[in-house]
């Protein structure tokens, strides 16, 4: 006599999803928001990153065939697919799916409190829209006070390129950089510029070769303090 069929428990049916999916349900079962430029690190399980860029390169594959693309005999794109998948995961979006850098941590023994500004730092990113290449500069001014962190110089672009490697728009990459810096650094004030070029602009679209989008965010005694950003803002054009 046949047994019988028992419904899949959550695991077995989580298991015969492609990983994309698996990730997916997790993030909804969190209610976590899963944006372009939102990093889901932490809902990754071991080998999914593997899996997912394959079904990536699988899918890039089927675009350039809507393409109508030889993609078998073009020796040119046969590997185009994984490529870009490779490209897509591992580099120019590698933010959402890593970790955020280790940065060690240093009190601040001194007790200093004296501006300091860091910058021009290059950054690279692909806007949200039409995933085209963003390719900036980066100030970043921090005014620190007895119980901030410091860290090291490097830190401070290896931060921002955690958050830049994301599809990204300017306004809300600006203000997650300002965000992350707060949150690792507690300093008195934070002051975040950004000047990029968007080649959706340069590129295709309207075609416009000169245009650049600058934009700040300003938080704590840089908003209070009209004299400290003004000072941050003249720091900055040196050099
Ligand atoms: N605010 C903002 N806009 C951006 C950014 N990067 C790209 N864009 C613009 O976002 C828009 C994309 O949306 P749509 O206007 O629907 O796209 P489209 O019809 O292809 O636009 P065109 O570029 O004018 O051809 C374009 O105007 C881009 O120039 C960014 O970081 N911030």
């Amino acid at each position: 006599m046949s047994q019988p069929q028992r419904d899949p428990t959550p695991i077995q049916r989580l298991s015969v999803l492609p990983a994309s999916q698996r990730v997916l349900e997790r993030l909804r079962s969190a209610g976590t928001r899963f944006h372009a430029n939102d990093n889901i690190a932490d809902y990754l399980e071991d080998g999914e990153l593997e899996a997912i860029e394959a079904e990536v390169a699988a899918k890039a594959q089927e675009m350039l065939r809507a393409l109508v693309i030889d993609v078998d005999n073009d020796h040119n794109t046969r590997d185009t697919g994984r490529r870009l998948a490779k490209m897509f995961v591992r580099e120019l979006f590698a933010g959402r799916y890593q970790h955020a850098p280790a940065i060690t941590e240093f009190p601040n023994a001194e007790r200093l409190n004296e501006l300091m500004i860091v910058g021009p730092l290059r950054v690279r990113s692909a806007c949200s829209h039409h995933l085209c290449p963003i390719m900036g500069r980066v100030w970043v001014g921090v005014l620190p006070d007895a119980d901030s962190n410091l860290i090291g110089l490097s830190k401070y672009a290896r931060l921002i390129d955690w958050i830049m490697s994301r599809p990204q728009i300017q306004e809300e990459a600006v203000s997650q950089i300002a965000n992350l810096l707060e949150q690792r650094l507690k300093p008195d004030g934070i002051a975040v510029v950004m000047e990029a070029d968007h080649y959706c602009m340069h590129w295709r679209g309207v075609k416009d070769d000169e245009s650049k989008m600058i934009n700040s965010v300003m938080r704590g005694r840089f908003l209070a303090d009209p004299s400290l950003r003004k000072e941050f803002l003249s720091l900055r054009h040196r050099g």
